[in-house]
This record gives structure tokens, C-alpha cells and sequence, in this order.
């Protein structure tokens, strides 16, 4: 029979399973004891669009693992019984954006949910993913009787048939979350009890005590100076009072970082000073100087000495043979015997081996007083630091506990949301907000920007993806071509091996550009920079405090990120010569998959959100095209880009929005791409595929594009091409990372072409009449991880060149000081000037709302696409201006 931990109060009657039935066929192994859980937390938005609150009424998020530390306490014990196996099949969403949903079988056993098509393939191994569910933040929606599991790497939309078999999925994805913590649980304090106690803290203690003296300002600023401003919160929190009133609280609670690393200090220098202590000691009993790997193997030696226990020490009667290295070592430090002498010891019934191993370290004919002395002097300060790593520990336990109270706190959890999305959106503050006080630069108004920006927040569920969950219900066991199926994953092998071995095309665009190859100074450290620190120490705090570092930037903007796109022009270049219209969609295509591969290397800054009327021009006679971008709107952010050649013209406007699943965002863009190409009159346009961030929060972020791309030429229907951006397999290696696969179909939709390969590698065609690599990227200068991850191109956007000096109207990315400032490797200035450029443009807001007027764009128009969507246009007139009369010689903005 199972049982389950004591802390655990019966759950919620609105999420409670019925008593199972043993007719629950679809489980084997399930085990019928009762099981109950804590009541979860609504995922209903607060602040969010009333159309997302309703969509996410019924949602929850589980907080079964919230109080297990609780009951860490030590010397409980944990329940360690293995919770029973339950399978069976479930409905599986399809991946984005794709709809619907297949039938998948799943097997949940020891805390691991692996999935496959059957259940023989489960038998065989086949898996299609697998996740540890206790790393998972788990919602559940038991109106639509959905389970969704977000572990970072690994994202699973589930759905019962029936609200039997979804309690039963429930109960055991509790139990067995239940059961992979208790078990890490069992592992922490097997750790913990050895650090505690064995001089090998020493090392760790040392390393802990460096990092903290090395913490930068920024970080311990994000600690410290928080309590007293929480204690007179300012007035826009008056919106959150119960996130507020839970921060404070928590807050309150929380211990002082700087006095736990002061306990550890002392912690340290403790055990210096024992080290000492035992070194004296030895020495008193006259051997050499031992160091600590003598100690250490002394004490193994004793502990296998005990294998065949001497004759003379009867005293080891009674205790196991098994007593592990460890244990014996932890004795040593804390065993009562050493605060009496060790003859009294000798003659006293048995205590523990570690008595045994110390008598035999010390030796017993030197009783002297100086050694009694010391011997009393180890005890006492072993004991204190045992104490000390105890109440560090109970510290840092209940912390993370709180921690993690307050993140499954449904407020906080839609506050972090709204924050981490605002933090990747790169929006700026809104003029109502009040300037901050001593902080250096934020996107603090950004996040207001989200409060009511009602379609872009969508931190825990999309309402579209909800409302069209139930219409792809259906259980037909649907294969879809983002999911990774057999042979797509050999095919990609196939593509990428000929990518590999076809020869690197001589680039038809001049290496040598004359441009610098080398930023004037590498790219700050931003590792230490805690997202979440950052996150959590603005919670609930007026907004326009929150400080996001310069540091996390590149030394970009947006519009230059876009421009990124246009790398592998010559692509489009060669499709504008193909008579062949199925082959010259294979290079649109090529060319589409192009401007994703920035992605392997970006992950660690974030680009400059552009400032409203920002612009930012690439005349890239080299290449044969002129760019032209511009912030066209602030609410919401939207970035309009336009590039023309003899051989094409490429525009976008970009706009998009996050979905927080918890670990991870994903970057949903709406806004087509579009390129015309000339010479046949053609105009394709395509949507974008997903960026995800996953682990968002941690130093282990990386970027992955998934979904499928169709690419439509408006003016003929002759063909279309589909693109999948496969996501990854969750225990995949590497190289499987990354996979991109299309076709070209005809009006019938019948298959012309078949491409695929890497979009990090390259791309191949092996329907061509000659099969050949139709593109592959750059390589990366061997410095990039010193440059941001920067490519040579990206190297050259931000150049600021004499004669481009006279040219550029002072608009222009290129004139921002912040960026100016960070790209030389001025952090702190850059962070000064960040603030003053936001803060002129909401004074130029403001100002402009005085007086009742509106922004309009210098470039680029709105206006309504074949499909009547609104779209923004380049409006003609940005070269002709930069030519005659000349930017100097306009009225322009001044934007900082
Ligand atoms: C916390 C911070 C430092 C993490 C870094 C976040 C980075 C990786 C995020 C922040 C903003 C994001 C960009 C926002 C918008 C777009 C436009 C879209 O059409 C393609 C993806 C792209 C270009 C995103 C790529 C990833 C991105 C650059």
C-alpha cells in the first residue's frame, strides 16, 4: 500500500479524483489506494485581457511539491515507496501551429512520462519524448480535463478522453512527482550531511565565500537595497495589494543574503581553525605535519580496518561492517566522546565507530593536558560548526520554500509572466509613469505597456490555442510532420551529410568589405546578472523602479536585428534568374530558413528596443540593396523594414507576442514576410516560425525555432511551399538539433521538391536535376563568443563610418549614445545614457499628448494587405530625402 506524506491536505472537491474504480481499464499497474493533494492555484489573469482571464478561468496551477521541504526536517524520514506504473493513451497536442491533437501512448513510471505511438513501441523503446515530471510546473484544467506540463526543455499539452481517466493521470502525476522529490530529496541530504560534517567542507565553504566577495555591485544592490523600499511601497503597487502584501511578507522573511554568507564566513574560518587544532594535536602526539588528504586517507584506512576488526579493539562489537566512509568521517568531528578524554573513552561501553577511528587517529598513551585541551577544543568547534552549517541550511531551506510559494502564487506567477515577456519584448515605459529615482536604466514601462496591451499578454495559455483545442479533438491517430516522426530524422541525416560534403560555394558577395571585422570592445560579462533575482525583487513594485542592466544588451537595436535577415540576399539574387517556378520557390525557401540562423549563437543579450521614430539604414552596395526600418509604433512596439534591389524588394513588419509556460517563452510573431521578385512579377509572403527561449531564467537558455512556414506567391497559384522547423526531441543529441524540412507543391499538391537539412547548416535539394546544397551559412569568426555570438555581419551593422556620418539622418541607430556607449565597452555610462534617451522620449510623448497630437511615421504608411490585414508600407520617400536636399538639411527628430 502506498502512502503518501502527512503534509499533504486533502485536495480541492473541484480537482478531487472520484475513488477509482478497478474497471479503469486503460491502466495497468495502478495501484487504488486514495490520494489526495493540495488545492491548486487559479491561472486566472488578474491583469490580464478579461477575454484571457476567461479563457484561463479553469485553469491551475499545482502546488503538490510547495510543502515538501517542509517536512525535511532532519532525522524525518521520507516516503521512498515507488508509486505504481500508470499507462494508457492520452490526447497529445499537436506541436505549434499546427491544430489538433493525436492519440499517443503514455507510460509514467518512477516519475518519468515517456510517450509513443503504441504501446509495443513504448516496449521497444521507441520513444517519441520522455520528461521528469517533478521539474515540470504542472496546469491542469479540469473542465477541459487538460494536463499541461512545461519542464523548460519540454513543453506537453495532455488531454483526457474522460474525467475518470483524467483524475486517474492526476493522482499519479502527484504521486510521482511526489516521489522523484522525496527521492532528490534523499540524495540533498545524503549530500548535506557529509558537507556538514567532514573536513572537506573546506574547499566548498571557500568557494562559496569567494563567490559572494565576488558578486558584483549590480547583484548585491538586487539583494540589499531592496527590504527598505519595500517597507513604504510606492504608489503603483497600490494596483497588486495582494502581490504586494505576499512580496512584503516574504520579504520580511527572508534572511538577509549578506547574513547567510556572514554564517558562512564564520562557518569557514571555523574550520580553519579546526584544521589547526587537529594539525597541533598530531603534532602534540608526536607525528609530522599531515595535511588534509592524509587525514583523509588515514580515516579511510581506519574505515576499512574495520573490515577485520583487531583483536584488541573488542570495543567495535555491535556495529556493522557496512559503516561507510562518511559516517565514520562525520563522527570524528562530532562525536560526544572527544568533549570527555579519550581513556575515560576507552573504558566507557561503545558509543560509535567514530569514537573508534578517532582513538585510533590520536594516540592513546598521549593524554597529556595540552592534548585534552585540544582534544576539547575540536569538539567545541566542530560542534559549532556543525550548528552553523544547520541554521544555514534551515535558512536556505525555508527560503527556497517561501520562494517557491511565491512563485506558484498565481499573482506572482502573472506578474513574473508579464515581466519575463516584457524583459524579451524590448518595449519601452509609458509617459504616465514617473521617473525613477536612483536606479540606472530599465524597460520598466514596458511591463505597463503590457497591463493593457490586452492582446499581447499571454502568459499562461493562449486563448486562441484553447478555443481551438476542443474543434481538433479527435481520436484519430493523426501523424503530424512537426512531430518527429521515423524516417524524418534519417532523411535529415541523409540532407545533412550532403550538406556536409558539398563544397562551401565561393560566396558571390566580396568577403572583403572594407568594413571592420572586430567590435571595439568584447561583450560585458552578463552571466551574473540573475533574471530571476531581478525579477523577483521587482515584483509588485511600482514599475517604472524595476532596472533592467545594460549589461543584458547587445550592442544592437531591433530594426539592425531584423536587418540580420537580409545576410543571404544572393539567394534571392539566383531565384530572381530561375525560369522555373518550383525551383525558384526552392531558393525563396532557402532564403526564408536563412534568417533563423543567427539563432545558435544569440541567446545571451537582448537587442535595444528601438525608441519611437528611431530609424536604421543598410546600403549594402556589396550586396546590391538598400535597407530602410523604422519604429513606427511604441504601443505596441512595431518594427516596419524595407529593403529593395534590381533583383528584389523584401518588407516586413514585425509584431508578435509571448506565451510564459514557465521555463520557457515562446516569440509568436504575426506579421508576414514579403518578397517580390521582379522579373516574374512574383510575390511570396510567409508567416514566421516560433522563437522559443527555453530556460529563460537560467544560464542554460538556448533558442529553437519550431513550426511550419507556408510560403504563397499571390500572384500565382502554380506553387506553395511548406517548411517544417522540427522541434526538438527532448533526449536527442545535438545533432539532431535544428532540423528543417519542405516541399514544394504543385496546384494539385502534388510534391515537386523535397529540401531539408540544418537551419543552423545548411540546406539541401536532392530533387533538383542536379541535387545540390541550395545554401549554407557563414562560419562564425572563431572570437564570436567574446563578440555577443556576432557574425561577421551583424559585426558591420552598427559601423559608424566618416562619410555615413554626413549621410545618415540623426535619427539613425547608429547616433544612439547608450549603444554607442555599451559597444565600446562602457557599461555604466551606456547604463546613465539608456535611461535619458527613455526618459526624452516619454517627455516627448508627453508633450505631444499635450498638445493633442499623434506620432506618424516619417517612412512608412499603414495601410491594408491583399488579405486585409493592416500592414505598414515604405512610403518612397527616405532615399530621395537622403539624396536631395539631404538629412541635413530636413527637420528631423531628436531623439536623444
Ligand atoms: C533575458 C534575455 C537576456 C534573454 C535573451 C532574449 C533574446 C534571445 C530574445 C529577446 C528578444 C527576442 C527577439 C524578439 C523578436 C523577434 C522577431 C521574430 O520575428 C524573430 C525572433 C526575434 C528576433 C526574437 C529573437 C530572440 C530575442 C532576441
Amino acid at each position: 500500500m502506498q502512502r503518501y506524506p502527512h503534509h499533504i491536505v486533502p485536495m480541492d472537491p473541484q480537482v478531487c479524483p472520484p475513488p477509482l474504480s478497478s474497471s479503469q481499464s486503460v491502466m495497468s499497474g495502478l495501484d487504488k489506494s486514495p490520494v489526495t493533494f493540495k488545492p491548486s492555484h487559479s491561472r486566472s489573469s488578474s491583469t490580464g485581457s478579461s477575454k484571457n482571464s476567461k479563457q484561463s478561468r479553469h485553469w491551475e496551477v499545482m502546488d503538490d511539491l510547495q510543502n515538501l521541504d517542509m517536512c525535511s526536517v532532519p532525522g524525518s524520514t521520507l516516503d521512498l515507496s515507488i508509486p505504481g506504473i500508470c499507462e494508457g493513451y492520452l490526447m497529445k497536442r499537436r506541436k505549434y501551429p499546427l491544430k489538433g491533437w493525436h492519440k499517443r501512448y503514455f507510460m509514467l513510471e518512477k516519475g518519468i512520462l515517456k510517450y509513443s505511438k503504441t504501446p509495443q513501441d513504448i516496449q521497444r523503446g521507441k520513444l517519441h519524448g520522455s520528461m521528469d515530471v517533478s521539474l515540470a510546473v504542472m496546469s491542469v484544467n479540469k473542465k477541459s480535463k487538460r494536463i499541461d506540463l512545461d519542464a523548460g526543455d519540454n513543453l506537453y499539452h495532455l488531454k483526457a478522453k474522460s474525467h475518470d481517466i483524467f483524475y486517474i493521470w492526476l493522482t499519479k502525476l502527484c504521486a510521482h512527482r511526489v516521489f522523484r522529490k522525496n527521492e532528490a530529496m534523499t540524495v540533498q541530504r545524503g549530500v548535506l550531511h557529509a558537507l556538514s560534517m567532514g573536513q572537506s567542507t573546506l574547499p566548498a565553504m571557500n568557494t562559496l565565500g569567494q563567490q559572494h566577495r565576488a558578486m558584483p555591485p549590480y547583484y548585491a544592490s538586487c539583494t540589499s537595497v531592496y527590504l527598505p523600499e519595500m517597507t513604504s511601497p510606492a504608489p503603483a503597487v497600490a494596483s497588486h495589494p495582494e502581490v504586494t502584501n505576499k512580496v512584503s511578507a516574504w520579504l520580511q522573511q527572508t534572511h538577509d543574503i549578506d547574513a547567510t554568507s556572514n554564517d558562512l564566513a564564520r562557518c569557514q574560518a571555523e574550520l580553519t581553525e579546526l584544521a589547526h587544532l587537529i594539525q597541533r594535536l598530531h603534532w602534540l602526539e608526536g607525528g609530522m605535519p599531515i595535511t588534509d588528504t592524509d587525514l583523509e586517507m588515514r580515516i579511510s584506512m581506519q574505515n576499512l580496518s574495520l573490515e577485520k576488526p583487531k583483536k584488541k579493539t573488542g570495543r567495535l562489537v555491535g556495529h556493522s561492517r557496512t559503516l561507510s566512509r562518511v559516517e565514520a568521517m562525520g563522527g570524528m568531528f562530532t562525536s560526544s566522546h572527544l568533549s570527555t578524554n579519550s581513556s575515560s573513552g576507552l573504558g566507557a561501553s561503545v558509543q560509535s565507530i567514530p569514537d573508534y577511528v578517532y582513538s585510533q587517529l590520536s594516540n592513546p598513551h598521549g593524554t597529556s593536558p595540552e592534548a585534552k585541551k585540544l582534544h576539547q577544543d575540536i569538539c567545541t568547534v566542530s560542534q559549532r560548526v556543525h550548528a552553523s552549517l544547520k541554521s544555514i541550511h534551515e535558512v536556505l531551506t525555508s527560503d527556497r520554500e517561501r520562494l517557491k510559494q511565491a512563485w506558484t502564487s498565481p499573482e506572482l506567477r502573472q506578474n513574473t509572466s508579464q515581466q519575463l515577456a516584457a524583459l524579451c519584448t524590448l518595449s519601452q515605459r509609458t509617459p504616465s509613469m514617473g521617473r525613477h529615482s536612483h536606479r540606472a536604466p530599465s524597460v520598466a514601462d514596458s511591463m505597463a505597456e503590457y497591463f493593457d496591451a490586452s492582446e499581447v499578454i499571454v502568459c499562461e495559455t493562449s486563448s486562441e490555442a484553447e478555443a481551438s483545442d476542443e474543434s481538433g479533438l479527435s481520436d484519430i491517430t493523426t501523424t503530424s510532420n512537426s512531430e518527429p516522426e521515423e524516417g524524418h530524422s534519417t532523411a535529415t541525416l541523409n540532407y545533412r551529410a550532403s550538406v556536409n560534403s558539398a563544397p562551401d560555394q565561393p560566396s558571390p558577395v566580396p568577403t572583403d568589405t572594407g568594413r571592420r571585422t572586430v567590435l571595439p570592445a568584447p561583450g560585458a560579462d552578463n552571466s551574473h546578472i540573475g533574471i530571476m533575482t531581478i525579477l523577483y525583487n521587482n515584483i509588485g513594485k511600482d514599475l517604472s523602479r524595476v532596472s533592467m542592466p545594460v549589461a543584458l544588451n547587445e550592442p544592437v537595436c531591433l530594426l539592425q536585428r531584423l536587418s540580420e535577415e537580409l545576410e543571404y540576399t544572393e539567394l534571392l539574387d539566383i531565384a530572381n534568374h530561375i525560369d522555373d517556378p518550383y525551383e525558384r520557390m526552392v531558393y525563396v525557401a532557402a532564403f526564408s530558413i536563412s534568417g533563423y540562423a543567427w539563432a545558435s549563437w544569440r541567446y545571451r543579450y537582448k537587442p535595444f528596443n528601438p525608441v519611437l521614430g528611431e530609424t536604421y539604414e543598410s546600403y549594402r552596395e556589396d550586396r546590391g540593396f538598400q535597407y530602410i526600418s523604422e519604429q513606427v509604433s511604441h504601443h505596441p512596439p512595431i518594427s516596419a523594414c524595407h529593403a529593395e534591389s534590381e533583383n528584389f524588394t523584401f518588407w516586413q513588419d514585425q509584431r508578435w507576442k509571448n506565451k510564459f509556460w514557465g521555463k520557457s517563452v515562446e516569440i509568436i510573431s504575426s506579421g508576414q514576410v514579403n518578397v517580390s521578385l521582379p522579373k516574374y512579377g512574383d510575390h511570396y509572403e510567409w508567416n514566421k516560425a516560433v522563437t522559443c527561449i527555453h530556460n529563460v531564467l537560467s544560464q542554460q537558455r538556448w533558442l529553437e525555432h519550431y513550426g511550419e512556414v507556408v510560403i504563397r506567391n499571390t500572384k500565382s497559384d502554380a506553387c506553395t511551399c511548406k517548411i517544417s522547423f522540427v522541434k526538438s526531441r527532448y533526449w536527442s543529441s545535438d545533432n539532431s538539433k535544428n532540423e528543417v524540412q519542405g516541399v514544394v507543391l504543385d496546384r494539385a499538391g502534388e510534391v515537386v521538391h523535397r529540401f531539408g537539412g540544418l537551419w543552423h547548416e545548411g540546406i539541401f535539394c536532392d530533387t533538383l536535376p542536379t541535387p545540390k546544397c541550395i545554401w549554407k551559412p557563414n562560419m562564425q569568426p572563431d572570437d564570436h563568443a567574446d563578440f555577443y555570438g556576432f557574425s561577421r555581419y551583424a559585426r558591420e551593422l552598427n559601423e559608424l563610418t566618416p562619410d555615413l556620418k554626413d549621410v545618415l539622418p540623426p535619427t539613425d541607430t547608429r547616433f544612439r549614445p547608450d549603444q554607442r556607449l555599451l559597444e565600446e565597452g562602457k557599461v555604466m555610462e551606456a547604463d546613465k545614457r539608456k535611461d535619458e534617451v527613455e526618459e526624452k522620449q516619454r517627455e516627448r510623448r508627453k508633450e505631444m499628448a499635450k498638445r493633442g497630437e499623434e506620432h506618424i511615421p516619417r517612412f512608412f504608411r499603414k495601410a491594408l494587405d491583399e488579405a486585409g490585414r493592416e500592414v505598414w508600407l515604405y512610403n518612397g520617400t527616405y532615399w530621395k530625402l537622403r539624396k536631395e536636399p539631404g538629412f541635413a538639411n530636413t527637420d528631423n527628430l531628436d531623439l536623444w
